[in-house]
């Protein structure tokens, strides 16, 4: 990407989290309370003075209640989207990470619903194709590193 680009795009990112229950992958997709109630993994905009992995961090804490503590984040697995937001450019990196204890999760206000889903319920909740390519690939991930 150009430098002009790279300073239009609005950036952010969060962190593509999943638990291992019985025997099973599954990752978190949390459902936005405005239109059009899209499913995505908790991530939000890199705030001044922040990098991304700050801001994943941080973000997952404030829309999952999950603390870093909690997490063991995969930091050589990750990805970065773009894609068109409010008509601009938006770029939203993503590293994995396993929720160490399947707990409970807990919502913000800019959230309705979350759900656990193996992962072509998670292709197909999250909807954009480069989410499910995204998911595809670290789901890969773990079959690899596993
Ligand atoms: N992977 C994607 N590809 C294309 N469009 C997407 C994707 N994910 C979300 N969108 C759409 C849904 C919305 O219309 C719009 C903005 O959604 P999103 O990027 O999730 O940010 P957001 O404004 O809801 O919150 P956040 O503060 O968490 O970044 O882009
Ligand atoms: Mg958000």
């Amino acid at each position: 990407m150009n430098v002009f680009l790279s300073r239009m795009v609005v950036k952010a990112a969060g962190l593509v989290i999943y638990r291992k229950l019985a025997g099973k992958i599954e990752f978190l997709l949390l459902q936005a309370s405005y239109p059009p109630h899209h499913w995505t993994p908790p991530k939000g905009h890199v705030d001044p003075g922040e990098d991304e992995w700050q801001a994943a961090i941080r973000e997952t804490k404030e829309e999952a209640n999950i603390n870093k503590e909690q997490l063991t984040i995969h930091e050589d697995c990750h990805e970065t989207l773009y894609y068109e937001a409010k008509g601009k450019p938006k770029s939203v990196k993503y590293w994995l990470a396993l929720l160490n204890n399947p707990d409970d999760v807990s919502l913000s206000h800019e959230h309705q619903n979350w759900k656990w889903c193996e992962l072509e319920d998670a292709v197909k909740i999250a909807d954009y194709a480069e989410m499910g390519s995204l998911l595809r690939k670290f789901s890969g991930f773990l079959n690899t590193s596993r």
